[in-house]
């Protein structure tokens, strides 16, 4: 009987989405043993600065990947939003599972709603895509950045001076929190999801066929090409963490992908926003990436790399 290592960090929400993952593995397929190895990764020892200073991303995934290419461990789990666009040679997403909920949840003080917060109220979040989009609903809002894991975020609220904060709801309901505890889930149209926001990604290595069988069974085709189409977006905007991009996809009732796309500038002047339907979700999301990018997307990108950096 095969062991399979599975590597993850330590949080909270990362052990109970590994611990859940292995759980449905165990179901689908009960000859095989699995064994958690915990990672501290460089993501989860900064906590007191903003992700997109320090490298974004990538930051919560390398160490990982670097023990899978090592063969300290076989597969990890991740929140596919926490993945770059690009993988290292050798690894692949060999399985990615049913979709949670993809929304933005806010919470607030007395359950008030975005559009009745007092002018001027301070929210909690440290992600450029929330607080671009939220801005165009709401420009009297300040935003103040929050840093910590969902119930750090949550326990804030209750004891520094924020009027609500904004969490991704897959991860409230990942960590048991009831529904309840949102006060409005924000619709994509309003708050456009970051790439991959909901779902799962399951890494290993491109030649472990084994694995790729064995997680087969666990795939979502439809949240896959939702993905596959949001990542392609990704990969083609390059835009950095510096800027808000955003994009989630659905597959319709005629199989038809409908991707919806925004970048934007980080105060929320300028949006660029675009809704696209096709068949092939890479075609889609290139396609998307390509007519942003037509409209002036890139531009801003490079303005605000260059204003960044000098
Ligand atoms: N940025 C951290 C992160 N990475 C994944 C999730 C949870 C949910 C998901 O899978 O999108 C969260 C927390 C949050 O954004 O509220």
């Amino acid at each position: 009987m095969r062991k399979i290592i599975v590597g993850s960090r330590r949080s909270k929400l990362a052990l109970t989405q590994t611990n859940w993952v292995i759980e449905q593995l165990k179901k689908l397929d009960p000859s095989f043993e699995f064994e958690v190895k915990e990672i501290v990764t460089k993501g989860d020892k900064i906590l007191d600065v903003t992700l997109s200073k320090v490298g974004g991303k990538g930051l919560f995934v390398k160490e990982i990947e670097q023990a899978m290419l090592d063969k300290e461990i076989d597969m990890a789990v991740h929140s596919m939003k926490d993945m770059p666009a690009v993988l290292p040679e050798g690894l692949t997403i060999g399985c990615i599972p049913f979709r949670e909920d993809h929304r933005d949840a806010l919470i607030s003080r007395g359950h008030v709603k975005l559009k009745d917060l007092k002018p001027g109220a301070i929210i909690g979040t440290s992600s450029l895509r929330r607080s671009s989009q939220l801005l165009v609903e709401r420009p009297d809002l300040e935003i103040k950045w929050i840093r910590g894991n969902v119930d750090t975020r949550l326990a804030k609220l209750e004891t520094e001076e924020y009027d609500a904060i904004i969490l991704a709801a897959a991860g409230l309901s990942r960590l048991g929190w009831a529904t309840d505890v949102v006060t409005e889930f924000i619709d994509a149209d309003i708050c456009v999801p970051a790439v991959g926001q909901g779902a799962l990604s399951i890494e290993c290595r491109e030649d472990d066929k084994e694995l790729l069988e064995l997680f087969e069974k666990f795939t979502c085709k439809q949240t896959e090409r939702a993905v596959r189409a949001e990542r392609a977006f990704l990969q083609k905007m390059e835009g950095g963490c510096q800027v808000p991009i955003a994009g989630f996809a659905y597959v319709a009732e005629n199989d038809e992908i409908v991707l919806n796309v925004l970048v934007a500038s980080p105060e929320g002047h300028e949006v660029f926003k675009e809704e696209l339907r096709g068949q092939n979700p890479e075609e889609l999301g290139i396609h998307a990436a390509d007519l942003l990018i037509k409209k002036g997307a890139k531009d801003l990108i490079e303005k605000v790399k260059r204003e960044l950096e000098g």
